[in-house]
Order: C-alpha cells, then sequence, then structure tokens
C-alpha cells in the first residue's frame, strides 16, 4: 500500500551510512555498517579496541576509501575529499588534542574559519560556547588539559557545522568537564546539529546519546536507546564487562 503525504515521509538524515565495507589488505576493518544520524540527535559509537570506530570516523571524512556502501549527507553523496567536508557541513574533532601549541586560544580557533566571513566573531562565539570567552588571548599551552579539549571543540563548533563528528571528546576529563562536555553537546544538538560521537566512557555516551550502535569486529551488533544497548547480552559481552566507566 502506497503512503500518502508529508506527514508520513521520514525526514532525510543528516547522515546515511548503508553497506559500509573497508579493507586494510587483508584485514576487514569494517563490514556492511549502516547507521544514521539525524538532525538535532546525538548518536554514541562504541566499541572494543579495533572495533572500527575511528576508521568509520575516517571514510566519513574522506581519508579511507570505502570497498563497499555509501555514505551520504542529508540526501547527498559525501564530499569525497577532505578539503571539502567544512563546505558540506561536515565538523571533526581527533583523538587526542589537537592543539597547535604555539598559538594563542583564538587563533587556534582562527584555524578552521580563514576563510569566513567574520571569522573572529565565529571564533569569540565558538568560545562563549565552551566556557572560554575570557581566555582568548592565552597561550593555548598555558591552560589546563580539559581546557585544552574544550579549544579543539570550540574549533569545530565555529565552523557551524550541521554534522559533527566528535573522536573520544571526554577523553581525559574528569567529572565535572564531562557534566559540562553533555551539557555543551546537547545545547548544540538543540540547534539542529546532528552529532556522532565515539567514546569508551560509557556513563558519558548512556547520558548524552539518543541512540547507540555498537560495533564489534567491524560489524554493527546492536543499535538502540541507551538502556536497550546497556541491557542488551550480545553488548555486555563484547564491551560492557570490558568497559572502564570513568
Ligand atoms: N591505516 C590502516 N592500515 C591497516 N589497518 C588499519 C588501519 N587503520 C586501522 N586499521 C585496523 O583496522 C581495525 C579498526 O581500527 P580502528 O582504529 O578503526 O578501531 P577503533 O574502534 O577506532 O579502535 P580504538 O578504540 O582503539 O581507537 C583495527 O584492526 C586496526 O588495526
Amino acid at each position: 500500500m502506497a503512503t500518502h503525504g508529508a506527514a508520513t515521509e521520514r525526514p532525510v538524515p543528516r547522515l546515511r551510512i548503508q553497506g559500509l565495507g573497508v579493507r586494510f589488505g587483508g584485514l576487514d576493518a569494517l563490514v556492511d555498517v549502516g547507521l544514521e544520524v539525524g538532525d538535532g540527535e546525538v548518536v554514541g559509537l562504541i566499541g572494543p579496541n579495533g572495533a572500527g570506530k575511528t576508521t568509520l570516523f575516517n571514510a566519513v571524512c574522506a581519508l579511507v576509501r570505502p570497498s563497499t556502501g555509501t555514505i551520504e549527507t542529508a540526501g547527498v553523496p559525501a564530499p569525497g575529499r577532505p578539503d571539502r567536508l567544512a563546505a558540506a557541513g561536515i565538523a571533526r574533532t581527533l583523538q587526542g588534542l589537537g592543539v597547535l601549541p604555539g598559538l594563542s586560544v583564538l587563533e587556534n580557533v582562527l584555524v578552521s574559519v580563514l576563510d569566513r566571513p567574520d571569522r573572529n566573531g565565529r571564533a569569540r562565539v565558538a568560545l562563549e560556547r565552551v566556557g572560554l570567552g575570557a581566555r582568548s588571548g592565552d597561550p593555548v599551552g598555558a591552560l589546563p588539559y580539559p581546557e585544552q579539549k574544550r579549544v579543539a571543540l570550540a574549533r569545530a563548533l565555529a565552523t557551524g557545522p550541521s554534522l559533527l563528528l566528535l573522536d573520544e571528546p571526554a577523553g581525559g576529563l574528569g567529572p565535572a568537564d564531562v557534566l559540562d562536555l553533555s551539557t555543551t553537546i546537547r545545547e548544540v544538538a538543540a540547534g539542529g546539529c546532528a552529532v556522532l560521537l565515539v567514546e569508551h566512557h560509557v556513563d558519558f555516551v548512556m547520558g548524552v546519546c539518543d541512540r547507540v550502535v555498537v560495533l564489534d569486529f567491524g560489524r554493527v551488533i546492536a543499535t538502540g536507546r541507551p538502556e536497550e544497548v546497556r541491557r542488551d547480552p550480545a553488548v555486555e559481552e563484547a564491551y560492557l564487562g570490558l568497559a572502564v566507566d570513568r
């Protein structure tokens, strides 16, 4: 039976991955992976070390070439080149810090928006958003680790992304900073941005995400709301029993 009317149609997801496979020589790093992230949604990607989480990010960012499958952003193929990600509204933070130690806090954010109109305004708004408005002139190396991580987040936010990829954003943070990070991510999503995050900090993932996708040996073994995934015996066996709640 046909369905009629716009009200019955699902919105096109900001990110849609279907049948994604990535091979490194003889190793299948990803096998037939599918996931979606809608506008305003926060999705967590979890799984044991080597499950393929970073490889999936790298595929979305055109840093590795898929052997199978499709990656679409808002219904069109994702850019096939890393230098076109920003124009497509995609921003990513890296595992670890990724800040430029010789530059100030503000300069670290400016580097991501050098080609944009009102780059200073964008950078300053992003720094306010992560609570570092008053530190913009400081050398980034003078900031403690958690605040340097905020700078890296501000750099991604300054581009005004519609899809934000966060690679272990809570890594190395204490409870208070994790709470602040959760608040910032929910605010960003409330503004309509789709957020996909990779993280080993299970309590953080379960608290901040609308949905969680679990990878194991390159395959999706579970997808669902956090409480569903937490109760899934396959996830417990593959991952949660091993995960560290920091
Ligand atoms: N460039 C590469 N060449 C060869 N093998 C690779 C390459 N990148 C990743 N791999 C392999 O692909 C698999 C998936 O790695 P990936 O880094 O995506 O896992 P991960 O889930 O992000 O792990 P972690 O939680 O430790 O960051 C691993 O077996 C890894 O050794």
